[in-house]
């Protein structure tokens, strides 16, 4: 089975350990959100398995294959990957940085490549957008022309780091929607960072939960997502309540002043 699979990764910025023995994998088909506190790791790992870091010690194989030694662009057809803040806005229409993502050596594009990046765009309800410039885009919109981006490519997995950050709460349904559909009809595996606990129980198959480098917590939600749980990860005492077997985080204990 196609998948990605990670044993053992650590990774240190100029000495300095953060990943500390990482095991974990991406079927294909399967949304798995990664979740933790801040600093704990998330985007360090994501960008360990998109070929940008190289980790010190352990290994990532993608489809059997290691990833030690891979070129980028022999990644690339493996993978697509969104990083955090990737909306940042280039002086392209959304069209074009769409077609960008298509990965071509050229600016030469079909009708079949048009087709195609103008499906992936109405798939994201941006087709009215697709000859704006990104810089004249809200901050939610050009997270989705991001998005739209790493889509067109059609690749195995899509490593996605916070792509919920800018979006209100109907283009959160649409994107849990999208990315539920990457892997159910096209079979695709999807990593998620995401922060909101809700968001990750009714996206994913499975959460892995990081917390100082190392895994915490891997299977479905109804398990990872335990008050207990997501107290010893973040430090939080939270309410949980339960909606047809799945929790959800219903608040947080505040501490009073005076109380
Ligand atoms: N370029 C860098 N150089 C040095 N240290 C870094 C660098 N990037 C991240 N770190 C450190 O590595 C640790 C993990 O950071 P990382 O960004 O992977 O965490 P995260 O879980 O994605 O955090 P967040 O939820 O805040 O985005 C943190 O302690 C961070 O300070």
């Amino acid at each position: 089975m196609s998948r990605i699979e990670v044993r053992g990764l650590r990774y240190a910025y100029r000495g300095a350990e953060v990943l500390h023995g990482v095991d974990g994998r991406v079927d294909a088909g399967e949304v798995v959100a990664l979740i933790g506190p801040n600093g704990s790791g998330k985007s360090t790992l994501l960008r360990c398995l998109a070929g940008i870091l190289r980790p010190r010690r352990g290994e990532i194989r993608i489809a059997g294959e290691p990833l030690r030694g891979q070129r980028q662009a022999r990644i690339a057809r493996h993978l697509a990957y969104v990083p955090q803040g990737s909306e940042a806005a280039e002086p392209l229409t959304v069209l074009e940085s769409v077609l960008l993502g298509l990965g071509r050596a050229s600016w030469r594009y079909g009708p079949a490549d048009l087709a195609r990046a103008e499906r992936v765009l109405a798939r994201l309800g941006l087709g009215e957008l697709a000859q704006r410039p990104l810089p004249e885009l809200s901050g939610g919109q050009r997270q989705k022309a991001a998005l739209a981006r790493a889509l067109v490519r059609e690749a195995p997995f899509l490593l996605l780091d916070e792509p919920t950050n800018h979006l209100d709460m109907r283009h959160e349904r649409d994107l849990i929607e999208i990315l539920t559909r990457c892997a159910r009809e096209q079979g695709q595996g999807v990593l998620v960072v995401l922060h909101d606990i809700n968001v990750a129980v009714q996206l994913a198959d499975r959460i892995l939960l990081l917390r100082d480098g190392q895994v915490r917590a891997d299977g479905p939600p109804r398990q990872v997502v335990t008050a207990t749980g997501i107290r010893d990860a973040y430090g939080v005492a939270v309410r949980l309540v339960e909606r047809g077997g799945t929790p959800f985080v219903a608040g947080y204990e505040l501490a009073r002043p005076g109380g």
